[in-house]
């Protein structure tokens, strides 16, 4: 079933135009890959299925992104409530300067949650779902910033779980850790993909063709091709994929 449909989008940074009627539709329970040179869209795009655009005043946006079926950009959207079925994860791991069970408590706790016995349950539920619990089960009381830089950001995406999300946006994820934690982040998508769906943001095109089931390619604002990963990286139908994909560019 499709989770999110994106239909004739525009978006502008005051008169200039980032993305140009761009329409695609994600799966759930699947992991869309975005790809592109530096600069075609992929951050700003992904930035609108979750409203984080709207923070920047000189932006203006048309078109529809519906979430089961329902458009985002409708009046009388709840953004707090949109942002917590939506999260998204970063390029550079950001932990909040607290402790590792705090960084994971902290969300359910602005969602409300106040018994103790609740929001160790969901600490440690959400540090497992996110395959770092067996690293920190014991120091859960250290500061977050002791961990290793693939340990923060699966500490983020335990941070993320924890408040339920349907949706998890990553830009690019990984392109701030060694080849070891990188590994283990992929293999973490693969599983999370069974409850959630995933748009990651990528600039490796070996990890979209891990890690993905399908792939858009982005130039200029332009949403050039969308297909099944494997399809798009070894038939694509368009020209300017092809020389994308072979290096022409890019
Ligand atoms: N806050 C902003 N204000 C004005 N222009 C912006 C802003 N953010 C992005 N842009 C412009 O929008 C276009 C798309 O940028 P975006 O960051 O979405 O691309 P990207 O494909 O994610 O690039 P990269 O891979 O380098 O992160 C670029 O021309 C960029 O300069």
């Amino acid at each position: 079933m499709d989770k999110i449909v994106v239909n004739k989008l525009d978006l502008f940074y005051g008169d200039q135009q980032a993305l140009n009627n761009i329409g695609i539709a994600m799966k759930e329970r699947s992991v869309t890959a975005l790809i592109g040179p530096s600069g075609c869209g992929k951050s700003t795009f992904l930035r609108t299925l979750n409203r984080m655009q709207d923070l920047i005043p000189s932006v203006k946006i048309t078109g529809q992104v519906k979430i089961d079926g329902q458009d985002i950009y409708a009046t009388g959207t709840d953004v707090v409530l949109l942002r917590k079925k939506v999260g998204m994860v970063f390029q550079n791991p950001n932990p909040f300067p607290k402790s590792v069970f705090e960084n994971v408590a902290y969300g359910p706790r602005i969602h409300g949650e106040t018994d103790k016995k609740k929001l160790s349950e969901i600490v440690e539920t959400s540090l497992k779902d996110a395959a770092l619990w067996n690293e920190v089960k014991d120091r859960l009381h250290e500061s977050a910033l002791g961990l290793s830089g693939g340990q923060q950001q699966r500490l983020c995406i335990a941070r993320l779980l924890a408040v339920g999300p349907e949706i998890l946006l990553m830009d690019e994820p990984t392109s701030a850790l060694d080849p070891i934690s990188t590994m283990k982040i992929e293999e973490l998508i693969s599983e999370l993909k069974d409850k959630y769906t995933i748009i990651i943001v990528t600039h490796n095109m070996h990890q979209a063709s891990r890690v993905s089931d399908r792939t858009a390619f982005f130039l200029s604002g332009d949403l050039i091709e969308e297909d099944v990963t494997s399809v798009l990286f070894t038939r694509p139908a368009k020209k300017k994929t092809e020389d994308y994909i072979s290096g022409r560019f890019g």
